[in-house]
């Protein structure tokens, strides 16, 4: 059988945790229209009697280093070239084509790519002609597909496009294994959903979910996570007035959770302040970046 790590890249908001969802039909990634909300590598599997694909999605390649915690995403993002068999190179057919052409051939990639133009649900005809043969003879583009993640039109034909770079081998999972994250990840990563979903601003981005406690207990799972922030006054507006805010965050979060991991689960919420935790390198380290 074809067997392999695929992993996607592609700009912040190019619409990767949308394809990675579009692909693996399960809420892996968290999807957001604000720039850069995947930070870690998300991985699912998809296992068929012809084929097994273990997909990654990486943090939003970014043109400035703004904070070391951008240099950590652009190492993260050459690792995970390193290591795939197959690079799904994710374009949004509307967003400047240079800029993306830029990115690719800076990144000098050694391993086999789909150039994708995605997004084409809301392209015109010659805009998607004209990006087609703008990609054509790029030599990192093996093979150009067209799709939307969104409405999941062209996701066989990527499918298709994939499997037939993939080497022969035999499988590294088990069939019934969906994905080899720890479930803590998914439980940090469904509580920053909510922090994108009620915080404006700079607090998604300098807010961050530890998971301290993953505890199953007879009849549930306890859990406790702390979100970082970087300053009083954040913690205070996630905190809200009497608690209000974090205890809405909480109550829905538990119910994701709940709804992900089969069974009922209790949620301890807190908010610490950690000033400037972007800039230093040792609590970078602390928190797995
Ligand atoms: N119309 C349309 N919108 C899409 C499509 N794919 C993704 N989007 C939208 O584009 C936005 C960004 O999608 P994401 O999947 O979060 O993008 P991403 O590349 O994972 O972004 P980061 O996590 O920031 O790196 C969201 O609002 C999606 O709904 C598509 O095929 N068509």
């Amino acid at each position: 059988m074809k067997v392999g790590f695929v992993n996607i890249f592609g700009k912040p908001n190019a619409g990767k945790s949308t394809l990675l969802n579009a692909l693996i039909g399960e809420k892996l990634a968290i999807v957001s229209p604000k720039v850069q909300t995947t930070r870690h590598r998300i991985k699912g599997i998809m296992t068929t009697d012809a084929y097994q694909i273990i997909f990654s999605d990486t943090p939003g390649i970014i043109g400035e280093t703004k904070y070391k915690l951008h240099e950590r995403m652009m190492g993260a993002v050459k690792s995970a070239l390193e290591d795939a068999d197959v690079g799904v190179l994710l374009v949004d057919v509307q967003d400047n084509l240079e800029e993306n052409d830029a990115i690719f051939s800076t990144l000098r990639l050694r391993v086999p790519c789909v150039l994708v133009l995605n997004k084409v649900d809301k392209a015109k005809k010659e805009q998607l002609d004209q990006a087609l043969a703008f990609f054509t003879g790029k030599p990192y583009a093996k093979r150009i597909v067209t799709l939307s993640a969104l409405t999941q039109n062209g996701v066989p034909a990527l499918m298709e496009a994939i499997t037939d770079l993939l080497p022969e081998g035999d499988p590294f999972y088990a069939e019934d294994e969906l994905t080899d994250l720890p479930e803590k990840f998914f439980v940090a990563e469904m509580v920053r959903e909510k922090i994108f979903q009620y915080f404006e601003d700079e607090i998604p981005y300098q807010a961050t979910v530890l998971v301290q406690e993953f505890k199953h207990k007879s009849t549930l799972i306890k859990i406790g996570a702390i979100i970082v922030v970087q300053r009083e006054s954040q913690k205070a507006i996630i905190l809200g007035e009497g608690g209000r805010m974090i205890k809405k965050i909480g109550s829905e979060a538990r119910r994701d959770i709940e709804k992900f991991v089969g069974q009922k689960v209790f949620l301890e919420l807190f908010v610490k302040v950690r000033p400037k935790w972007r800039e230093n390198d040792l609590l970078l380290k602390e928190y797995g970046y």
